[in-house]
């Protein structure tokens, strides 16, 4: 079987999902049925619509899963790609529900999908689709700052956040809280500085966490920090781009390929990731990037040796058919579920660690939940307090000179001088985050003498903190 052509899955995206949870269920102890009340989606709305496009009618379907409501409001993205259907919509918002767990945030789990090729569609043409379909959500209670409120996804960005914020703001003019009807908009209209990289800052986040845990980085073979590690990403978009940049740039790690829809570039000495996406913005492709190896079909670069490997794109992506050749010791997945339940159970026979989406991606919700919180708070993070963290630095640095008798040096000076602006905040905030998520999955992975992997442990952790609230609400 070619490389570029997966077989087709044996179970379904959300099957795989469900599969994973039934692993951590080994090690949590629930009462009897409350498996099945976690694993089970709560409510899907499919709504399909017509509109009149380029002087024909044309019919859109889409979906927007709430998995979970144990609290409130149910949390997620909004794809738009003619591949979403119902099933991975569920799979999707199942994903959502444990990410939020992981990273103690205080929603339940939703996605949504809309079957359309962007790519065909002008922007005028996007805004009408966008809207009506914002429309639809909203008057079926699948849209509201309190209930359901989405952010990007593939195929979806702050242009489609900020149609869907106008059309919820003018259905529902008296809901004070409107703003907060979805995160990921523009910082104009409301949105939060940060969240546009937030995802692969996140993934960032995570990978330097873990190689602050010498046990942890020694399982996966490998030794030091992120410096000059060879990494192959899948994946040059929003997520991906963010990721790699960040890693080259602040951590001097080598970039050696990367992998899109059109196929891949390889590069031993490193790839220059702000140049490749450059690139990619004025061609639509990394095909004939100049300098480097091509390698067509892309996918064939996921196989190829390296240290670290981030899967960035889609689902599904390492299955029974590559997972074997995969060389890779660690695995960071930045897309939400680009390893299929059986590849997964072959990679983790081979020692392979993994670090899994409801963890590594979760930055994107965590900044999310920040940018909602700002929403409803009506005030940007830090506006009362920061003149005055910058006297107090001033303050102390008066006191250090009177003591000593010297000037203070130039660094220590302006590092107390400035008040901490939104997007420092942000950035400490999604750190942290990051950093306690990861110490909890190790802590219960230790609790089983790291006999887990990281996925089951972390699941582990989602599943126990989710029945909690449910118990403690009385939801059964
Ligand atoms: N955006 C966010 O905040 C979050 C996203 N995620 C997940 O991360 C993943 C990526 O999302 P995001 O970056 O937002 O999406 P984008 O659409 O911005 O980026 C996806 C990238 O992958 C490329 N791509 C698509 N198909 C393939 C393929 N078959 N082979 C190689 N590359 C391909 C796309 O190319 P092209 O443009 O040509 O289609 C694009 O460059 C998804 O799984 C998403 O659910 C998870 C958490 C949060
Ligand atoms: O930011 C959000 O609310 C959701 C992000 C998302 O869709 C995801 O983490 O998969």
């Amino acid at each position: 079987m070619p490389n570029d052509i997966p077989p087709p899955p044996p179970v379904s995206f959300q099957q795989s999902v469900a599969r994973m949870v039934d692993r951590a269920l080994d090690y949590v102890k629930l009462e009897p049925g409350a498996d099945r009340a976690i694993k089970t989606c709560n409510a899907i709305l499919q709504v399909t619509f017509p509109l009149k496009i380029r002087g024909e009618v044309r019919t859109f379907t889409g979906w927007r899963a709430v998995h979970s409501t144990h609290r409130l409001p149910a949390k997620g993205g909004l794809r738009f790609s003619p591949s979403i259907d119902q099933d991975s919509t569920e799979a999707l918002a199942a994903l959502m529900t444990y990410k939020c767990a992981i990273v103690d945030i205080p929603f339940g789990g939703s996605k949504g999908g809309l079957c359309i090729d962007p790519e065909q569609y002008s922007r005028d043409e996007m805004e009408l689709i966008t809207r009506r379909f914002a429309r639809e959500l909203a008057r079926r209670g699948f849209l509201s700052p309190a209930t359901n409120v989405p952010a990007p996804d593939v195929g979806t960005g702050q242009r489609e956040m900020a149609w869907i914020l106008d059309t919820y703001k003018n259905l529902y003019p008296e809901d004070i809280n409107y703003v907060g009807c979805v995160t990921g908009k523009p910082v104009e209209l409301g949105g939060m500085p940060g969240r546009l990289d937030a995802t692969g800052r996140g993934i960032h986040y995570a990978l330097r966490e873990f190689f602050r845990h010498p046990d942890a980085v020694a399982e996966a073979g490998l030794s030091g920090d992120l410096k000059d590690k060879r990494i192959i990403i899948q994946g040059l978009g929003n997520v991906g781009y963010h990721a790699a940049k960040l890693l080259q740039e602040e951590d001097g790690a080598r970039i050696i390929a990367i992998i899109e829809r059109d196929g891949a570039l390889v590069h031993e000495a490193g790839l220059n990731v702000e140049e490749v996406h450059q690139y990619m913005q004025r061609t639509g492709g990394v095909q004939g990037f100049p300098g480097v190896e091509w390698v067509e079909p892309g996918t064939m670069a996921l196989e190829r040796d390296c240290d670290i490997l981030i899967p960035a794109a889609l689902e599904g992506v390492i299955h029974t058919g590559n997972a074997e050749r995969i060389r890779a010791p660690l695995i960071i997945e930045a897309a939400n579920g680009p390893i299929t339940f059986e590849a997964d159970e072959i990679l983790r026979a081979r020692g392979t660690v993994i670090l899994p989406d409801i963890y590594a991606n979760a930055g994107g919700v965590v900044v999310s939940y920040f940018e909602w919180i700002r929403n409803l708070s009506h005030m940007r993070f830090g506006r009362l307090e920061r003149r005055l963290d910058e006297m107090r630095g001033q303050h102390i640095v008066s006191a250090l000179e009177l003591m000593s008798g010297e000037q203070s040096p130039d660094w220590l000076r302006a590092s107390l001088l400035r008040g901490a602006d939104e997007l420092d905040l942000v950035r400490s905030g999604l750190d942290d985050a990051m950093r306690v998520a990861f110490q909890e999955i190790e802590r219960m992975r230790q609790t089983h003498d790291r006999a887990m992997d990281y996925r089951t442990a972390a699941y582990a952790v989602a599943i126990s903190r989710i029945s909690g609230a449910s118990l403690d609400l009385g939801a059964y």
